[in-house]
């Protein structure tokens, strides 16, 4: 048995996390912590996975904390920055046999439409996201928003193309964010979720893609698959992205 233990157990992911791991034949669930609790009580010696579902505030310290505990992390919560993520990797290099896994979103729709966006990307003159949300979400843009504009900006680069076409000169907001020349819309609606639209252009023709997750059920087999490829030794160091863990 996989012994998992919970971090923001009682928050909207992590409640759904301790009820998929109860739920699964192959774990067993160690401990549920939330804001306040101590994470020193988690230990190799009863878990063998750590999942983080918090704030984005709070996740950083919290994961250091878990490596140095010695336990591989599964974490969902999102507002990574490239500063924070080589402070993990920093803290892993001091410990190689540890492993933690960092996905933006664990829906296997939102996880395709980025592997499709890259391919799409270089085929479009114009591109920009727009993700939607429940109005519930602490962060904007989502982090998974951020995670296709890096991955379209990355593939635009790699294709040799430039910037998108805009002849904006003044826009008051309403262009939205950017991220690496990608703008990106966010909208927060009472009744909605989780959905993300990519929207590629060319001249006289235009592909969407659309990704939505209407519950969160539809993170949990990514969040039970990430936690099965932790427990074992195979994923040392960091590793972003779930799509790692699929055969694409
Ligand atoms: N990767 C994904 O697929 C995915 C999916 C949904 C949400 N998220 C992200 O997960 C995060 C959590 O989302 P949510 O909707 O569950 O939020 P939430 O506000 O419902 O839950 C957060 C929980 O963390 C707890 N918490 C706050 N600070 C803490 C600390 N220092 N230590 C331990 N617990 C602490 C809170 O008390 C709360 O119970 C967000 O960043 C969100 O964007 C990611
Ligand atoms: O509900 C949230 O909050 C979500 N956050 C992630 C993000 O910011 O991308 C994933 C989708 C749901």
């Amino acid at each position: 048995m996989i012994r998992v233990s919970v971090v923001g157990a009682h928050g909207r992911m992590g409640s759904h996390v301790v009820q998929a791991v109860k739920n699964a034949p192959d774990m067993e669930l160690a401990l549920a912590l939330d804001a306040g609790d101590d994470l020193a009580q988690i230990t190799p010696e009863n878990t063998d996975v750590a999942v983080e579902f918090t704030v984005p505030s709070a996740a950083l310290d919290n994961v250091l904390a878990l490596v140095k505990q010695g336990v591989n992390v599964v974490v969902g919560t999102t507002g990574w920055t490239e500063d924070k993520l080589n402070q993990v990797s920093a803290a892993l290099t001091e410990r190689p046999a540890q492993g933690v896994f960092i996905a933006p979103n664990f829906a296997i729709s939102a996880v395709l439409a980025d592997y499709f966006a890259k391919i799409a990307a270089p085929y479009f003159e114009s591109a920009e996201v727009v993700e939607l949300h429940h109005p519930d979400k602490v962060d904007a843009p989502s982090g998974t928003a951020i995670h296709t504009a890096q991955a379209i900006a990355a593939a635009r680069e790699a294709a040799g193309m430039g910037l998108v076409p805009d002849a904006t000169q003044s826009d008051n907001g309403s262009r939205g964010g950017v991220v690496d020349g990608i703008h990106i819309h966010a909208v927060r609606l009472r009744g909605l979720n989780a959905h993300e639209e990519v929207l590629f252009g060319n001249a006289g023709e235009q592909l969407v893609l659309r990704a939505d997750s209407f519950d969160r059920s539809s993170f949990m087999p990514g969040v039970l698959l990430a936690v099965r490829k932790m427990a074992g030794d195979t994923y040392q160091g960091l590793t972003v992205g779930l799509d790692n863990f699929l055969d694409l």
